[in-house]
């Protein structure tokens, strides 16, 4: 574990910092276990990066609550004033395909109700987006009438979007990670990531976060707000998007739904 102490940076730099430094112990386990393939590696790199979080967390903040998918959910996490929601490996299936970069290490904080901090690490395409710098939101590409771009699951995609995708025109853009598809809209390679049918709080805590930060639309496909660090931890469906397409969005989904 990189060498911390309880002071170093405030909440955005510690989500950025965490990120980082669990991305590289998972390329450098990516890189040094060539025996390991499939299930093995996925296991390994769940259980190394959630080691190195857990330590690092436990280093600098250790007053705070964790809500991992790699832990058990114990004690009073839900009623706690400041929770650090993380995904220690994002993109499990994409990290034991080598070399698909398509996967991420994600850290968020919850404080008070909301999420205030995060950073979401694609350590193989060497580009962290983080809080304490969130970008600026590029153009569309073809301008206002170009085709809609929907970052879908590569390997589940919901039903739904193949039948919104043909009612708006859109094309799909099918990759791994919750964190690398609504990335993707900030830098420019996709215009939404429409996702249903199930996911969890930290799958989508550190990807919501940045991409509210850098002014994207986030919400549930309802259009309903996100909300986090409740006693469930499902979060089953999620709309993030440039905030221009925002209504044109929910309308669609809101269509598609009813005519399914
Ligand atoms: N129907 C579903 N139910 C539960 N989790 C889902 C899901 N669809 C996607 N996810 C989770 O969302 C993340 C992104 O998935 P995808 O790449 O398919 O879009 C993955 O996280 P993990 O890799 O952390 O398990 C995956 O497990
Ligand atoms: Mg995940």
């Amino acid at each position: 574990m990189t060498s911390t102490t309880t002071t170093a940076g405030d909440d955005h730099a510690v989500a950025r910092r965490l990120a980082d430094s669990a991305g590289e112990v998972l390329l450098g386990l990516r890189a040094a276990r060539t025996d390991l393939e499939g299930a093995e590696l996925k296991d390994a790199g769940d259980r190394a990066s959630q080691e190195h979080l857990a330590a690092a967390l436990a280093d600098v903040r250790p007053d705070d609550a964790v809500l991992s998918e790699e832990a058990k959910d114990v004690g009073d996490r839900a009623s706690a004033t400041r929770v650090w929601i993380i995904d220690p490996l994002d993109g499990t299936r994409e990290f034991s395909e080598r070399p698909r970069e398509d996967w991420a290490v994600h850290v968020a904080l919850w404080q008070d109700g909301d999420l205030v901090a995060g950073a979401v690490a694609r350590p193989a395409m060497g580009a962290t987006l983080a809080t304490d710098a969130p970008p600026a939101l590029p153009e569309r590409p073809g301008g206002p009438g170009a085709p809609v771009r929907l970052a879908v699951s590569r390997s589940r995609p919901p039903a739904f979007v193949t039948a919104l995708a043909e009612r708006l025109g859109a094309e799909l853009v099918p990759m791994g990670s919750a964190g690398v598809k609504a990335m993707s809209i900030l830098d420019g390679a996709a215009d939404a990531y429409v996702h249903a049918g199930g996911q969890y709080e930290w799958d989508s805590a550190a990807p919501v976060v940045v991409a509210r930060a850098a002014g994207l639309h986030t919400s549930r496909i309802d259009g309903s707000p996100l909300t986090y660090n409740r006693e469930d931890p499902l979060l089953p469906d999620l709309l993030i998007c440039r905030p221009e397409l925002a209504d044109f969005l929910l309308d669609a989904i809101a269509d598609t739904h009813a005519t399914a």
